[in-house]
């Protein structure tokens, strides 16, 4: 393949213009809707690339059913909880236990890196408790520091208060503000403290004769901020596990059941305690069974007496839900479970509706792993072509999205894939992804097929172009980093090296991840397609006062 003069590699014989001719006219066309950048740039520590679609918290929490204390190991449980929850974010992880009523303090355990490096046999020991909340964190609203860590600890004047956050909030400078205002001492940046310490005072309207009132202050937060959080949040013998009204963010809620429960019909297994994560993945590994999501704008009470909803806060003006769509695509583990489907089966949705709308006459249909894999699956079985392996993947390295800057993301990349030559050879395969961000890794993974023998790799990408920025506690990199803001779909083709690369329509991916929903009430349904629309749940980032 010929070299071209933009200094890519495109193929002089297709007819398409080349990447350096109409680069700009893709920048102009997406350039007429004014974004602000995120005023959390202006707090990360100097010397740190804030790049990447990086995501996006897990959050956890564990209480144990019956008389304290319990045979449950809750800092174990939730540690584990934790493990399943790693994908969601590698910079640092905390827990929080607490003995019950009595307790006058947590136990807490937090540090910097992976958990299997933050939590050995002694600290896991130290964390004794009947009920306590996790957090494994990458961050979106202040450094990636010690003092960030999450679960946040604060005291009241009615005892310790733990919470830990999944999500950003997009007004955070203006409550930032009015909580500094109420004489409230802040020691971080972080949003996740903010919510903290905006819990602690009591609103005017509420009366406390009988203690505090948390579902009341954890409402009046929930007015004063729309998007997007799912909490767990933690007090004395409750466990509070809040979903912003937008439900932008998953949380679902799991039973404990006794080891040998099996797959017995979960309404009449015994509960031996509660859990809630952001995803159900870890469930089964821990002996517990999903039970359900928590629903936007509810607040859920958990107790050694079980659960139970304790308010809902409505979405303002009866807007529409905005689940985050890129859990769907990309976030989340594949066998957790949303809206009642399977991660999985959504993107093997995914992958059919592609080949509905990207046909191909090809040998194979393979797949760049993890996340892609389904997709692929999908697209094979609604064309009829084989599906097979190209690329073995080194295990060992990080999610290409959770790595600190451009350049090691790109060595990332070429340490990640090996190909699996005897597959490969003369062969014309499509190549199917969940999703291009910077374009690092598909040029890289083409040029190793073509290396290895591929007469032709055509690439089809299991959702629509990624344009805009995320402000909803993803980590999009800056809109010039965007590989679809530079290039439209032909000219990278021919900058990545590829026969032809199409992506799936914003029509096709909503559709495909409503395929196999349990229910599809309007009222209970919709997605934040933000990052691929321009169009913000709660409007505009100015109309929040951003
Ligand atoms: O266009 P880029 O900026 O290069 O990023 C896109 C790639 O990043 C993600 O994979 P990743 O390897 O991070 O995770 P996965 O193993 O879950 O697919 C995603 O699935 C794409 O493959
Ligand atoms: N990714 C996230 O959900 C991050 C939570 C929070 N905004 C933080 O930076 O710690
Ligand atoms: S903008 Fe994109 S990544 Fe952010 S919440 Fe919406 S769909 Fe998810
Ligand atoms: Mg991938």
């Amino acid at each position: 393949m010929a070299q071209s003069e933009c200094g890519n590699f495109c193929d002089a014989g297709r007819e398409q213009t080349c990447c350096k001719q109409t680069a700009g006219t893709i920048a102009r066309s997406s350039a007429s809707k004014v974004f602000p950048d995120k005023i959390y740039k202006s707090v990360q520590a100097k010397g740190k690339d804030v790049t990447g679609m990086t995501c996006e918290c897990g959050v956890f929490g564990a209480i144990s059913c019956g008389d304290y204390p319990t045979s449950l190991d809750i800092a174990q449980m939730i540690c584990l909880g934790l493990v399943a929850l790693q994908h969601r974010g590698q910079e640092s992880a905390g827990i929080v236990t607490s003995q019950g009523k009595n307790s006058k303090n947590f136990a807490v355990h937090k540090g910097m890196g992976m958990i299997s490096n933050i939590f050995n046999d002694e600290a896991i020991r130290k964390l004794k408790g009947n009920l306590g909340i996790g957090h494994t964190r990458y961050s979106t609203a202040a450094a990636s520091e010690a003092v960030n860590c999450q679960p946040f600890v604060v005291h009241t004047a009615h005892g310790a208060l733990a919470i830990a956050h999944n999500g950003e909030l997009v007004n955070c400078e203006s409550l930032r503000r009015e909580v500094l205002e109420r004489g409230v001492g802040l020691s971080t940046h972080s949003d996740s403290e903010l919510i903290a310490q905006s819990l602690c005072c009591a609103p005017e309207d509420v009366s406390e004769h009988d203690g505090p009132n948390w579902p009341a202050r954890i409402r009046h937060f929930m007015t004063l901020a729309p998007l997007s959080y799912s909490l767990v949040v933690m007090h004395k013998e409750k466990i509070y596990a809040v979903r912003d009204s937008y439900g932008n963010r998953p949380l679902c809620l799991g039973k404990i059941v006794a080891y040998d429960a099996g797959h017995a019909n979960i309404d009449e297994q015994l509960a031996e305690g509660w859990v809630v994560s952001s995803e159900s993945c870890g469930f089964l590994s821990i002996g517990a069974r999903y039970v359900r999501e928590v629903e936007p704008g509810e607040i859920i009470e958990l107790s050694r007496n079980g659960y139970r909803t304790v308010d809902i806060v409505e979405r303002p003006d009866y807007k529409r839900m905005a689940f985050c769509i890129f859990e769907y695509v990309y976030f989340a583990r594949s066998d957790s479970m949303f809206e009642g489907q399977m991660v999985y089966s959504a993107r093997l949705q995914c992958g059919r509706q592609l080949a509905r709308e990207s046909p191909l006459d090809a040998d194979l249909v393979s797949s760049v792993p993890e996340s892609g894999t389904a997709a692929a699956h999908g697209y094979a079985r609604e064309s009829g072509l084989p599906f097979g392996e190209v690329l073995c993947k080194n295990r060992y390295v990080g999610r290409t999205f959770i790595q600190p800057s451009n350049r090691l993301r790109q060595l990332g990349v070429a340490k990640k894939f090996g190909a699996l030559a005897q597959n490969v050879e003369g062969k014309r395969i499509v190549l199917v992804d969940d999703s291009i961000v910077r374009g690092n890794t598909i040029g890289p993974i083409i040029k190793l097929l073509r290396d290895a023998g591929a007469t032709e790799v055509h690439i089809r990408i299991a959702s629509p172009p990624l344009q805009y920025p995320c402000y909803m506690g993803i980590n999009i990199p800056t809109r010039e980093e965007l590989i679809a803001n530079k290039l439209n779909a032909t000219q990278l083709a021919c900058h990545v090296g590829a026969d032809s690369l199409t992506y799936l329509s914003v029509q096709g991916l909503v559709k495909a991840v409503q395929m196999n929903k349990s229910h599809v009430n309007p009222l209970k349904s919709g997605y934040c397609t933000a990052c691929l629309t321009g169009e913000y749940p709660g409007g505009l980032p100015e109309e929040l006062s951003w």
